[in-house]
């Protein structure tokens, strides 16, 4: 039955069988009722006919008639002398006493009661009752003589009762005789009917009601029937629905995989089961390397892909009863049972994972290498429950992402150790500001092809009271992690403009001032009034202020950086791209990003120029800057070798050990001033001897300074 036909209390449909019901048993009652009233007269008129059919009160009426004729005759036969013996006396007063007791019956019998109810047969009875009380004393004195006028006396008083008496029992009879006829045939001919009417029409009535009674339960089934099929539909949806939310709740909507709530189950369930089998449970963090920056570069889509990839790659990488789950966004865990051997067999497992994840995938037409950082704790060596296991593998996986891209570290102990001081670090960096414990260090930028100071780099150092000179390596990650890169970083682009000014007041010429922005502060909103705020508070002119900002950084979301650095340019600033040469920017990004200068990554130089791919890729870099006009600056120069080489392609500029080590600015002063002097000294010999100014700086001075 369809939805909308179910049997409700308000269907019409319904409410017409429940009238029609309630209708039936109306009627059933009825006739039961008329039925009751039918049988009750039925009863009274039986009662009538059976004190007819008794004939009781004929009967009596007849007797009490015989009685008083026989009283007078036995009167008649005292008073004839012939006839006349003692016996009769005592006969005539016996009749006349069974005369006064049957007399007596009318007022006692119950059935002669009916009797009186007859005006003319109690005007009779009442009178023959009075006229035997005359008699009495007459009949005490009659004596056996027809002349005694006792005897006429007798006579007189009977004589009237004699014949009304007689005449008024035939009549009685003769009535009830026709009365009792009459009743048994109208009881004969109705009650034939009735009683064959009475169980016919209560029989039809509760027939219909049994009719519509049955109706009524077979819709109320039918009902039922699609009442506990609904239940059931329902009953199977909402079990569907359950299933689909816990599913949702324990399983990443992307990849399918199983969520970190799922994971610490399976990991508690591996635990148990490792705890009975005495056998041990490994747990691998996995970080996936420069994910940002293909999500960022490649748009979402690309990015979402890879994730799907590297699911399915690591979970072809593991055994069926192993769990791999993504724990955030390019996070995955996974936890492998059963492990043969401590960390060695884990280690092939992460080899393999890594040798899996590695081959090349071509996503939004980009052929990219996937690879991840693995960190891995042990059962029960690292840990005997689910929360600790996961900190240690945590741990791990960031110390083997602090190693470089695409290595695999098993946790140790002093893992703790180094975490902890991670946070008491990131406590003593929140005072370093208002204690006045940072410093910025400057490393000079060469001319390569004059040899002159041109510009410095601004490195920040902390100089913390116990540990010494903090490397920036050491904490700018922990800046940027707790947002205090954004104050560090005001305070970095303040202190630097202010010390380009001195400088340019000592009377050295002016240099350019290169600040690296970390990707937080370049995102940061108030950036551009930083910089801004910057210059107007120092009185640097912006021409001489250089941002770096690293390849990667701006490839993580083209679209804003090309804003944020056109807001730049309007301030005057000039801007570098930083490490060039390690992120996926290609010529058509390039193009569009407003920088005037390319620093390419000191990894490169380093290898020149022995490493025929670092070189190559160090002369396309220095091309393309040419074609692009861009300038371009090589870091990290150590050797002469390396200064040769970028000379030969013509690098123009340069930065490293090979000059000079980043120093204090009371160092750079003293550095400036020497090149100063150096530079005035070449002029003056110029002049004397043939005019020619070489421009000559000494580099070897700054390199002995450096140390
Ligand atoms: N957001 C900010 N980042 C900063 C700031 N100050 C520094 N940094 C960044 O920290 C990274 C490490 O800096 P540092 O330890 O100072 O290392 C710099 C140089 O000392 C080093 N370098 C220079 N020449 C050589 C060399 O010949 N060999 C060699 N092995 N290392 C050399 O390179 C670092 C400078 O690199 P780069 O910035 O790419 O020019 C570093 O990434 C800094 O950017 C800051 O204030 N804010």
């Amino acid at each position: 039955m369809p939805a909308d036909q179910t049997v409700s209390a308000s269907h019409p449909s319904a409410r017409r069988w429940r009238s029609l019901g309630i209708w039936s048993l109306v009627l059933a009652l009825l006739i039961f009722t008329l039925s009751l009233v039918a049988a009750y007269r039925d009863l009274v008129r039986v009662n009538r006919l059976t004190s007819l059919s008794f004939g009781q009160q004929s009967y009596t009426l007849f007797k009490t008639s015989e009685e008083l004729e026989h009283f007078w005759s036995s009167v008649s036969q005292y008073v004839q002398p012939e006839s006349f013996q003692d016996s009769s006396r005592a006969e005539m007063l016996l009749s006349f006493e069974l005369l006064v007791s049957r007399m007596a019956l009318f007022e006692e019998g119950e059935a002669n009661r009916v009797l009186l109810e007859i005006p003319a047969v109690r005007n009779i009875i009442q009178g023959l009752n009075g006229a035997l009380a005359d008699i009495e004393p007459r009949l005490a004195k009659l004596r056996p003589d027809p002349i005694d006028p006792n005897y006429s006396a007798i006579w007189n008083i009977l004589r009237p009762y004699r014949q009304a008496l007689f005449d008024i029992s035939k009549d009685y009879l003769l009535q009830r005789e026709v009365q009792g006829d009459r009743l048994l045939r109208e009881f004969t001919a109705t009650s034939s009917n009735w009683y064959l009417a009475t169980p016919a029409l209560s029989g039809l009535a509760l027939l219909l009601l049994y009719f519509f009674q049955f109706r009524q339960t077979l819709r109320l089934a039918a009902f039922l029937q699609l009442e506990s099929r609904q239940l059931r539909d329902s009953n199977r949806q909402l079990l569907q629905a359950t299933d689909t939310l816990s599913y949702q709740a324990t399983h990443d909507a992307l990849t399918g995989l199983p969520n970190r709530l799922l994971l610490q189950d399976r990991l508690a369930h591996a635990i148990s089961v490792a705890q009975r089998k005495g056998s041990r449970v490994a747990v691998i963090f996995l970080d996936l390397d420069r994910f940002k920056d293909v999500n960022d570069s490649l748009g979402h889509g690309a990015g979402d892909a890879l994730l799907k990839i590297a699911s399915t790659r690591l979970t072809a990488s593991v055994r069926e009863v192993d769990t791999v789950a993504r724990i955030s966004g390019d996070e995955f865990a996974l936890v492998l049972e059963e492990i043969a051997g401590e960390d060695a067999s884990v280690m092939e497992v992460a080899q393999r994972i890594a040798t899996t994840l590695r081959s090349p995938c071509t996503i939004a037409g980009q052929e990219l290498m996937i690879t991840g950082s693995m960190g891995i704790s042990l059962y029960p060596r690292d840990g005997g429950s689910v929360e600790q296991l996961l900190i240690c593998a945590d741990m791990a996986m960031y110390v083997a992402k602090d190693k470089g891209r695409n290595t695999v570290q098993p946790y140790r102990p002093e893992m703790n150790a180094d975490h902890s001081q991670r946070l008491k670090l990131g406590q003593e960096l929140r005072h370093a500001l208002q204690r006045e414990e940072l410093e910025l260090f400057y490393q000079p930028q060469v001319d390569l092809e004059q040899e002159r100071i041109i510009g410095v780099e601004a490195l920040l150092r902390w100089r913390h009271p116990q540990r010494g000179l903090v490397a920036p390596g050491d904490f700018i990650p922990l800046a940027e992690d707790t947002g205090l890169i954004v104050p560090i970083g005001e305070w970095v682009l303040t202190t630097a403009c202010r010390q380009a000014m001195i400088w340019q007041e000592l009377g050295l010429p002016p240099l350019k001032m290169a600040v690296n922005l970390s990707a937080r502060q370049f995102q940061q909103p108030g950036l551009i009034d930083q910089v801004a705020g910057a210059l107007t508070q120092t009185g640097l002119s912006a021409e001489y202020l250089d941002l770096e900002l690293t390849e990667s950084l701006l490839m993580r979301d083209v679209a804003s950086a090309i804003e944020a650095m056109e807001a730049l340019r309007t301030l005057g600033v000039r801007l570098s791209i930083d490490d060039f040469g390690t992120g996926y920017s290609s010529l058509s990004y390039l193009q569009r990003f407003p920088v005037s200068q390319l620093k390419i990554d000191g990894a490169f130089v380093r290898n020149l120029p022995a490493q025929s791919g670092a070189a190559a890729i160090v002369r396309a870099i220095i091309a393309m800057s040419k074609s692009l006009q861009l300038r371009v600056v090589a870091e990290g120069i150590e050797t002469e070798e390396q200064l040769a080489f970028l000379r030969t392609h013509q690098c123009e500029q340069g930065q490293g050990y090979y000059f000079s080590r980043p120093l204090p600015a009371d160092d750079i002063t003293a550095l400036l001033q020497r090149q100063a002097r150096t530079a005035r000294d070449d002029a003056e010999t110029a002049t004397r001897t043939d005019g020619i100014d070489k421009g000559h700086w000494d580099m070897g001075a700054a390199k002995n300074w450096s140390g």
